[in-house]
C-alpha cells in the first residue's frame, strides 16, 4: 500500500491506495504531522510499501515530514518536483521552478483526464485557477486569497466582525443579502469566490469556445458547483497528477 500525501497551506490530505489498482484504504484531512501520524498509523502502518508527496510548503517543513514519515512507517517518501514538461504538458510559468506544485500536478491531472483544453479551479486556502491549451501548453492562470483567507482578513482588520464556526455555518444556508454580519460576511466571500470562477469560465470561453473541460477541486469546491454547473468535481485531482509525477513500483 502506498501513503499518498498533498501538504497545502493550512490541511494537509492523505490517503492510502493499493498499490496494484489503487483502490482507496482510507484517507483523511488533517493540520498537523502529528494528527496525520497517528491518523496513518491507526489505518495501514505495517503494510505500507512507499509514499510520495506533493507539497507548497518550505523545503525544511517537507523534509521534516519525510523524516517523520521514514521512522514511523519505514517507508521512503517521493516528493514531487518541478518540471518544464510532463505527460505532454508543458510548464507556462517564465521560470517553471516557480509555479506551484499543487497547481502543476493539477493541471497534469486535468490534461490527462480531459484529453483536450483544460481549466483548472482549485479552491483551499488560494483560490487558484490555471489553463492548459489542447496541445498541452500551460497558458499560466491566477492566484487570489481562498474562503479562508477573505474571512480572516476581515476579522482582523475590522473591529466588529466578529463570529463562530457554526453560525458561519448556518449562514450559507442560502446566499440572499445578509441580515446579520455573519451572513453578510459569509454570502459576499462565497459570492467573491463564484465571481472568480464565473471569470475564468469567460476567459476559457475567449480562448477555446465550447471546446474545453472545467475541473472543480480543493475543499471549498462545493461553494461555487452551482455557479459552474459544467464542472468536473475531481477532489482528488492533485492525486492524480501526483500518481503521475511520482510513480512507484
Ligand atoms: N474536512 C475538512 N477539513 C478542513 N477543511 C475543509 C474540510 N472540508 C472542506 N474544507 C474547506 O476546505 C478549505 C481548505 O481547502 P484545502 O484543503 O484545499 O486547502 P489547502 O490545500 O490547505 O490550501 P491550498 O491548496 O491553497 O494550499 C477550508 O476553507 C475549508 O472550508
Ligand atoms: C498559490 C499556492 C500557495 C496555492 O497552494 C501554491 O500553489 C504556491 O505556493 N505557489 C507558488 C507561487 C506560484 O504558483 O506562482
Ligand atoms: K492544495
Amino acid at each position: 500500500m502506498i501513503l499518498e500525501l498533498d501538504c497545502g497551506n493550512s490541511f494537509i490530505k492523505w490517503r492510502v491506495i493499493h498499490t496494484a489498482d489503487a483502490v482507496i484504504e482510507g484517507g483523511g484531512i488533517v493540520d498537523s504531522d502529528q494528527a496525520l501520524l497517528a491518523e496513518v498509523a491507526a489505518l495501514a502502518s505495517v503494510r505500507l510499501t512507499g509514499c510520495r508527496i506533493v507539497s507548497v510548503r518550505s523545503e525544511e517543513e517537507t523534509d521534516a515530514l519525510c523524516a517523520l514519515i521514514a521512522q514511523a512507517f519505514t517507508v521512503q517518501a517521493h516528493v514531487a518536483h518541478p518540471a518544464q514538461r510532463m505527460a505532454g504538458v508543458r510548464n507556462g510559468y517564465d521560470d517553471y521552478q516557480r509555479l506551484g506544485m499543487d497547481r502543476w500536478l493539477a493541471a497534469l491531472g486535468a490534461f490527462h483526464l480531459a484529453k483536450g483544453a483544460c481549466l483548472v479551479i482549485d479552491l483551499g486556502t488560494a483560490a487558484k485557477a490555471d489553463f492548459v491549451a489542447a496541445d498541452g501548453e500551460h497558458l499560466g492562470g491566477y492566484i487570489c486569497p481562498g474562503m479562508p483567507l477573505m474571512r480572516s482578513q476581515l476579522r482582523t482588520h475590522t473591529r466588529r466582525i466578529r463570529y463562530d464556526d457554526d453560525s458561519a455555518e448556518r449562514a450559507l444556508t442560502s446566499l440572499s443579502p445578509g441580515r446579520s454580519t455573519v451572513e453578510a460576511v459569509e454570502r459576499g466571500c462565497v459570492l467573491m469566490l463564484q465571481g472568480f470562477a464565473r471569470t475564468q469560465l469567460e476567459q476559457a470561453r475567449a480562448l477555446w469556445g465550447d471546446e474545453f473541460t472545467v475541473f472543480l477541486t480543493g475543499g471549498d469546491a462545493p461553494l461555487v458547483r452551482e455557479a459552474v454547473p459544467q464542472a468536473r468535481v475531481v477532489p482528488d485531482l492533485v492525486f492524480v497528477g501526483l500518481a503521475m509525477a511520482c510513480p512507484l513500483d
